[in-house]
């Protein structure tokens, strides 16, 4: 993987003019991406031809979750793609997720993309699990459960928030990737987020890869705010 730094860029665009440009004019070249639903119901596999032929790393985060047999066949499709991360909700079970796993091995003409399954959303806090999902559990408990049961399942790691990073590689093991989104860069605005972090406090507590949106895409200086996020993981890199 082409990596400058593990931070993915979430193109949280309506169209793919506009992720482009973006791109283009804070001279964001072959920085990580991440491509969601709203951009890639748009434009389709194009985006992704378009990004991958100016060589940028691509998580495309469609976060699958359906029967085992519906995600397996889709997943075959995505790993056409070739794709550096492709995602699935871990709620959806182990079958389903090895089902999602043995679709990429099928559909890949060249490297698998990495599997990962999303816990429990960063725009959740303990009282939405409680409340709206009736789950007994506390939230970083069940985050960990629903990572260990996704690496039994197959998965390479999870999308977790940066809090609950630390207890699921003591968990899974410290090569069970936990890809944190919910990164805010210092006094921005958490939106819809409720378990947010710096990037250097998600890379203290463990994170292997972040996704950053709004932090910096509504920044006034975009291109200033994804390099603070770049310099604040390397400052910690120089700190260890
Ligand atoms: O799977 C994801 O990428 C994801 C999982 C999650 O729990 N929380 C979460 O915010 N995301 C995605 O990460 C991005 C965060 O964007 P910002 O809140 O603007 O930084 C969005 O594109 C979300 O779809």
């Amino acid at each position: 993987m082409n990596m400058q730094t593990p931070i993915y860029l979430a193109l949280d665009f309506p169209t793919g003019n506009e992720a482009m440009h973006f791109l283009n004019q804070n001279e964001m070249d072959e920085i990580p991406v991440k491509v969601g639903m709203e951009l890639f119901y748009r434009e389709g596999p194009q985006i992704i031809y378009q990004l991958k032929e100016k060589k940028h790393p691509i998580f495309l985060d469609l976060k699958l979750h359906d029967i085992p047999n519906t995600v397996n066949r889709a997943m075959r499709n995505l790993a056409a793609l070739d794709v550096d991360i492709v995602n699935v909700h871990a709620l959806g079970g182990a079958k389903m997720i090895e089902a999602a796993k043995e679709g990429l091995h099928s559909g890949a003409a060249d490297a698998v993309p990495k599997l990962i399954s999303v816990t429990m959303l960063t725009s959740m806090d303990e009282h939405t699990v409680q409340t709206d999902l009736q789950q007994p559990m506390e939230l970083a408990a069940y985050a960990r459960h629903l990572a260990e049961l996704s690496k039994c399942a197959g998965a390479d790691g999870v999308v977790c928030s940066p809090h609950e990073a630390a207890s699921i590689k003591a968990a899974c093991g410290e090569s069970f990737l936990t890809v944190t989104p919910g990164i805010r860069l210092a006094g921005s605005a958490p939106n819809d987020q409720h378990r947010i972090a710096t990037p250097a406090a998600a890379k203290k507590m463990g994170a292997d890869y972040l996704v950053i949106g709004r932090s910096v895409t509504a920044a006034d200086n975009p291109k200033q705010a994804y390099n603070q996020a770049v310099q604040e993981w390397k400052n910690d890199d120089n700190n260890n």
